[in-house]
C-alpha cells in the first residue's frame, strides 16, 4: 500500500478554442510530469470554456470516442501517470443535454472512472452574472470512488462544493483524497472557494485536491484562481495566486490514521440519516 502521492493541480485560463486549451494544458502537464508528479488533475472545463452561456454547447463528445478523451488516455499512457479530466461535455441520454463528466485514466492509459457532475450551477451570483447551467447540461446522479495504489478517491466537481452530504457519503465510504476540479467565478471565490475546501477537508477528514479555473475568459467570465490542496487538518499545503501555471505537492496519507487516531470525529456522529 502506497502511503504517499506526488499530485499536481493544473490551474489555466481555458479559452473557446480546444486545439490552444490541449496545446497548452498538455506543455504544463509535461513539466509537472518532469517534476515526478504522479497523480493530475485538470479544473474544469479545461479543454473548452464555452463562449456563450445557457446555449447548445460546441464541443460534445460521445462516451468513448473523441479528440479530448484520446488526447487524455494518450497523454496518461505517455507519461505513465494518472490524469483527472476536470470534466467534459458528453453525450447523454438527453439530446442537446450532455453531462459534464470526469474522467479519470490511468498509467496504461485505459479509463480508472468517471463522474458526471451532481448540482447544476443555476445562481445569480449578482446584477448581470447568472449561470443556467441545467439549461445545457444533464445532472448526474450517483457518488463514484474509485481506488489508485491503496487510496480512495471521491470525486466532485466546483458547485458539488456547496453540499456536504455529498462529502459525507463520502466519509462512510473511507475516502483518503477528495477531488474537487472547478471553474469557480472570481466573485464567489473571494469569500466561499477556501472556506468550503477546508471545511470539506476538516469535517470528513480527508485531503482536497481543488484545481482551479482562473483569469478573464473569452466569454468575459472571470473565475477565481488559487487552486489549492488542503491536508485533512484543513492546513493549505500549496496554493497557486491568479496565473496559469501547476502546483505539486506531496499528499502523506498515513496523516488520515493520525489523526483519526487522536480526533475521531467520524466516529462520534449522532444524526445518521
Ligand atoms: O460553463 C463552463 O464552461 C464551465 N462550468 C462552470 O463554470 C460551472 C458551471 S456554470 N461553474 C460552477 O459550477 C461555478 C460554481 C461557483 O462558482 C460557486 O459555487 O460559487
Amino acid at each position: 500500500m502506497t502511503s504517499s502521492v506526488k499530485v499536481a493541480l493544473i490551474q489555466m485560463t481555458s479559452s473557446s478554442e480546444v486545439d490552444d486549451n490541449l496545446a497548452k494544458a498538455e506543455k504544463l502537464i509535461e513539466s509537472a510530469a518532469a517534476q515526478g508528479a504522479q497523480f493530475i488533475v485538470l479544473p474544469e472545463s479545461f479543454a473548452l470554456m464555452e463562449k456563450y452561456n445557457g446555449q447548445k454547447l460546441e464541443h460534445v463528445e460521445r462516451d468513448g470516442q473523441g479528440k479530448v478523451q484520446d488526447w487524455m488516455s494518450s497523454l496518461a499512457k505517455k507519461l505513465k501517470l494518472v490524469l483527472v479530466g476536470g470534466t467534459i461535455a458528453v453525450e447523454s441520454e438527453i439530446e442537446n443535454k450532455p453531462y459534464a463528466r470526469c474522467y479519470v485514466y490511468q498509467e496504461d492509459g485505459s479509463l480508472l472512472a468517471h463522474y458526471d457532475k451532481i448540482h447544476l450551477f443555476d445562481v445569480s451570483v449578482k446584477e448581470g452574472e447568472s449561470y443556467s447551467e441545467s439549461s445545457n447540461t444533464l445532472a448526474g446522479s450517483e457518488p463514484v470512488t474509485f481506488n489508485w495504489q491503496g487510496i480512495t478517491f471521491g470525486c466532485s466537481v466546483c458547485y458539488d462544493l456547496r453540499f456536504p452530504e455529498l462529502y459525507r457519503y463520502y466519509q462512510t465510504h473511507n475516502v483518503d483524497v477528495i477531488l474537487a476540479p472547478s471553474a469557480f467565478t472570481l466573485a464567489t471565490g473571494k469569500v466561499h472557494w477556501k472556506l468550503l475546501l477546508q471545511a470539506r477537508a476538516v469535517e470528513n477528514l480527508a485531503f482536497v485536491v481543488a484545481p482551479n479555473q482562473t483569469g478573464t475568459h473569452d466569454n468575459q467570465r472571470k473565475t477565481f484562481g488559487h487552486s489549492m490542496v488542503i491536508d485533512p487538518w484543513g492546513e493549505v499545503i500549496d496554493e497557486l495566486q491568479e496565473d496559469e501555471g501547476i502546483s505539486i505537492a506531496t499528499l502523506n496519507i498515513n496523516k488520515i490514521d493520525m489523526i483519526k487516531e487522536k480526533f475521531p470525529v467520524h466516529l462520534h456522529r449522532k444524526l445518521m440519516s
